[in-house]
């Protein structure tokens, strides 16, 4: 049976850093800047071997060795043995264009081989280094039924940061991703005992969306209507066997990032960027769905609007910086105090709401409470102080005509909590407006 568990790659796991060895004092600084600067991924720098060797000895482990060719006490064949014969993942930089040279380097297990001086290299690299690391994120899932072939694709995708788990058919792999939900690329064979690589992407289909998982069809097969047939059952991209590993690399990439870019946008669409919660778009999008409900299934529901006390003070003692700080920390304490059922977001600011549906009145009156008081209690560090915090919470008790009128019904009721003396919970009951 195949592996069920994940391995972990060489590059998963390792802490992110960088051995850089190159004997250009230019070419080390610029590529030592670029990946610190863009990636904020820490560079060690190493001119020969034998400094190489003493850093992994004091520094190591390293996430990825980048290499020139030619040092001082070594160069090509035996600089790309001393590496691998670390199992450290290798990337090769030469001033040299060789295609002999990077044909033999290419069938060693290297990760790339860049030409340093050809434009945009430095770019390429950090590229690279970017995609490397955030592969370590990611468990891809290899369905094949020859035990050679799902050894070979897991050992490439390990090489590139994957955490790998593998099955010998589609129903092992189907099963693999109900039990995985990290897993978001799948590479499978076509050819299979029980159930095919087509089957199996029709069946994930049902369950998992081309924009959450990737699938990758492959195929030795001289078979023309395969790419249709893959294509049209709902995978991703397919690669006919043999593949080059460049080929292969560049293929699972490109797929990877449109699942992340997809991601991004979404996330740009619906999530506040400094706190990670839902934006006020998104609030009122989802809210609605909720408010709706409510009112067809009358159960109750509840809207409230809170807003950190003296937040222009905060700023003021603790810098922008010290303020983003107790925003985040207090969008962290509302979500974390929240029910899975409740829609929490940052409308800007200093300011959050919450709509809470199927408490009773008194429910609802222990909850706001409760979590006044957790952010009262908080603790948040900044530098060598502490920020304190509370909040002021307007709570709007059952559903109104809208969900505007219930927002705007928490907002005048968070006004009398501030007018008030502010830390304190004030409730607007149905008939009170
Ligand atoms: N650090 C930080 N400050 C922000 C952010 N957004 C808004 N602010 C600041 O938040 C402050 C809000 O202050 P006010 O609206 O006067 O209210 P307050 O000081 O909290 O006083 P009360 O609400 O009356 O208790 C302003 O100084 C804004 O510049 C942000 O994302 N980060």
């Amino acid at each position: 049976m195949a592996g069920e568990r994940k391995s972990s790659s060489s590059l998963a796991g390792t802490p992110a850093k960088i051995l850089l060895v190159e004997n250009s004092r230019m070419f080390q600084e610029m590529v030592g800047e670029a990946l610190e600067g863009q990636l904020g991924i820490p560079v060690i720098h190493a001119r020969t071997l034998a400094e190489a060797g003493q850093a992994i000895e004091a520094q190591g482990p390293f996430m990825l060795v980048i290499t020139g060719l030619v040092l001082a006490d070594g160069n090509q064949d035996k600089i790309v043995d001393y590496f691998l014969a670390r199992h450290l993942p290798t990337v090769i930089v030469t001033g040299v264009y060789d295609e002999d040279l990077r044909q033999r380097l290419l069938s060693r297990s290297i990760i790339d081989y860049i030409l340093k001086n050809a434009p945009g290299a430095v770019e390429y690299l950090v590229w690279l280094v970017r995609r490397l690391e955030r592969n370590r994120r990611i468990t891809a899932l290899v369905i094949d039924d020859t035990e050679t072939a799902r050894q070979l694709t897991a050992s490439l995708l390990q090489m590139y940061g994957f955490g790998v788990v593998s099955a010998a058919n589609g129903k092992q792999g189907l099963e693999r991703l109900n039990e995985d939900s990290s897993i978001r690329l799948v590479v499978t064979d076509q050819e299979m005992p029980e159930m095919t690589g087509i089957e199996f992407t029709r069946q994930a289909r049902t369950n998992y969306s081309r924009d959450r998982l990737s699938i990758i069809g492959v195929s030795g097969a001289d078979k023309s209507s395969l790419v249709a047939q893959f294509l049209k059952n709902g995978a991703n991209d397919f690669l006919h066997k043999p593949f080059s590993r460049e080929e292969f690399f560049c293929r699972i990439s490109q797929n990877i990032e449109n699942l992340e870019l997809i991601g991004s946008l979404q996330d740009l669409a619906t999530k506040d960027f400094l706190t990670g919660l839902a934006n006020r778009r998104y609030f009122f999008e989802r809210g609605q769905q909720m408010f709706d409900h409510a009112g067809t299934h009358k159960k109750k529901l509840h809207a409230a609007m809170l807003d950190i006390d003296h937040f222009k003070k905060i700023n003021d003692t603790y810098g922008h910086d010290g303020g983003d700080v107790a925003l985040k920390a207090v969008a962290n304490a509302i979500a974390k105090f929240a029910r899975p059922q409740d829609l929490v977001a940052r409308f800007g600011g200093e300011e959050f709401a919450l709509l809470t549906p199927d408490l009773g009145h008194t429910e609802a009156e222990y909850f706001f409470e409760g979590l006044r008081a957790r952010i009262e209690r908080l603790e948040i560090p900044f530098g060598e102080q502490m920020i304190p915090v509370t909040t002021s919470v307007g709570v709007c008790l059952d559903r109104r005509k809208s969900l505007t009128e219930m927002m705007s019904e928490a907002d005048r009721v968070l006004y009398l909590a501030k007018a008030g003396g502010r830390n304190q919970v004030q409730m607007a009951h149905p008939d009170s407006a």
